[in-house]
């Protein structure tokens, strides 16, 4: 991890109506960094990673990812970027390799370039058997382990994982992890939503966001020291709780 900052967060805002979804949050993440983006369901995680990821303008603040700006270059923000949710990642009615050919196609790789990763990735994921296999036919772990390889294929600087490892059991979910430290060695950043504490353990840094805002920040063990709990699952539920961090 270095302390160059690829995204730099300030005063971000996002409001519907009179109701502040996003309300004044401002970080900055460094590159190679592992940043755990943790909230409790509604707390407005979703709104604020649609607008870093340039689908949604935010009504006020500034933000600037991968360097270029969420206002004016949201199609250059898209560009840089990785997508990975579970809610969305690849389609289930295509093979595996029918699947990174689409998105090679759509992230402008050349057929040459598509084959020469596709070949590297399935090996690497000891998935080379399987790729005429359809997606609906892996197990949910495969799927997810390929839908992270599928959204670094462009070589992207960032990786936005929305809860990515979703319904998985905590091997499979280790394993995962796994390939999350191997991107972040090679000077990848991702920033991950979780409602696993146990992930959150393995970022370098986390966020919590109650009500719109961030109200604690930093590395997990600061964390625990801040508010005198023993792991992080106690962390989120006195954050959570707007427990003030002792001292203060
Ligand atoms: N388009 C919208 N119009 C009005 N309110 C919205 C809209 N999108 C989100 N909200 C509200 O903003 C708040 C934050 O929602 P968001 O989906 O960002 O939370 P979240 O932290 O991602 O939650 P979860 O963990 O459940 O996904 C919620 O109260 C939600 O109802």
């Amino acid at each position: 991890m270095t302390h160059e900052a690829v995204i730099s967060v300030q005063n971000l805002m996002k409001t519907f109506g009179s109701f502040h979804a996003v309300n004044d949050i401002s970080f900055d993440v460094y590159r190679g960094e592992i940043f755990g983006f943790l909230g409790a369901n509604g707390a407005g995680k979703t709104t604020a990673m649609k607008m870093l990821t340039g689908l949604w303008k935010p009504t006020s603040g500034k933000a600037t990812v991968a360097g270029c700006d969420v206002f004016t270059q949201a199609e250059s923000v898209k560009r840089s970027i990785g997508y990975m949710s579970q809610r969305f990642s690849l389609y289930a009615d295509l093979t595996v390799k029918e699947n990174i050919e689409l998105f090679g196609g759509i992230y402008g790789l050349s057929t040459r370039h598509i084959r020469e990763k596709r070949i590297e990735l399935l090996s690497r994921l000891a998935l080379t058997d399987s790729e005429h296999e359809l997606i609906s036919a892996l197990p949910l772990g495969w799927k997810q382990k390929l839908a992270f390889s599928v959204a670094m294929l462009h070589d992207p600087q960032i990786v936005f994982l929305d809860e990515p490892t979703g319904g998985v059991d905590p091997i499979t979910r280790r394993q995962f992890w796994d390939l999350i430290y191997e991107a972040a060695d090679l000077g990848k950043t991702i920033f991950v939503t979780t409602h696993y504490m146990d992930e959150a353990e393995y970022c370098d840094r986390i966020s919590m966001m109650v009500d719109g805002k961030i109200t604690a920040l930093g590395t997990p063990d600061d964390l625990k020291k801040q508010f005198l709990a023993k792991d992080m699952d106690e962390v989120f539920i006195k954050v959570a709780r707007h427990t003030q961090p002792i001292g203060q």
